[in-house]
């Protein structure tokens, strides 16, 4: 990022990623400011799940360093997990929750004060009304997505990080999701996103990350070219 690296919130230094001491990309040095947005990019099996897991603390690095506000990253911090919202795996849903109650605990579990107005307009914006009292095993694949994807916007986040968001949506929500990232960034929020959908990537992204066997940061313009053939 062009931004000083005083500036970052999030923070890589040679940051090498991967599983069982094998590296998955090549060391990635990065700083991500406030409203900024990030995306990485890169075929299947590049290493950006590895890469985006690591830099929110959940798997070790192998080499290097990472940190967040100043600190090194610590998942179990509780200042961190309430600073960053994230959303990497699938349905981590409790069953016997309803998508409203699951957003509603969401909510109030970071201190949301008007929890209710502020679920309502979620589901709305993640066209999740109609399906709103269902609980998550009645939802459709793509319904489960909206609502993994709501949750990170029922609640305050410094930084926003997303593993392939277009994942499972369709094209029009894949459009509204990426103008929402946009906007929200705009107004400050710091992204990181890993991605297939250039079009995604060319409307939220301010640079993109392309993970590879050499880690390489590209200006939005030439995202397209370089993901022709590996869109998902
Ligand atoms: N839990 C794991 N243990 C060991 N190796 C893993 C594990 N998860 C992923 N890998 C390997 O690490 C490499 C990078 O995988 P990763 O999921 O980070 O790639 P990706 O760029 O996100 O791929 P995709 O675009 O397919 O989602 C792959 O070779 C994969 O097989």
């Amino acid at each position: 990022m062009p931004d000083s690296p005083d500036a970052a919130l999030l923070r890589a230094d040679e940051l090498t990623a991967g599983h069982d001491d094998v590296p998955t990309s090549a060391p990635v040095h990065l700083h991500l400011p406030p409203g900024r947005a990030l995306a990485v990019i890169g075929p299947n099996g590049a290493g950006k799940s590895t890469l985006l897991h690591t830099l929110v603390g959940l798997l070790p690095p192998l080499g290097g360093s990472v940190s967040f506000d100043g600190e090194p990253v610590d998942e179990r911090r509780a200042s961190f997990r309430r600073d960053v919202a994230q959303v990497l795996d699938d349905d981590a849903f409790f069953p016997a929750l309803t998508g409203r109650e699951h957003l509603l605990l969401t909510a109030r579990a970071h201190g949301v004060e008007d929890a209710e107005e502020v679920v309502a307009a979620e589901l709305a914006a993640f066209g999740l009304e109609e399906r709103a009292d269902a609980l998550p095993s009645r939802l459709s694949s793509g319904q489960r997505r909206r609502l993994a994807l709501a949750a990170a916007f029922v609640r305050p986040a410094r930084l926003l990080v997303l593993d392939e968001p277009e994942r499972r949506l369709d094209a029009e929500m894949r459009r509204t999701l990426a103008e929402r990232v946009a906007a929200e960034r705009d107004a400050g929020l710091a992204v990181l996103f890993a991605s297939h959908d250039a079009a995604f990537v060319t409307t939220a992204a301010d640079e993109a990350l392309l993970a590879d066997e050499e880690c390489v940061l590209l200006p939005p313009e030439a995202v397209p070219a370089t993901m022709a053939g590996t869109e998902g």
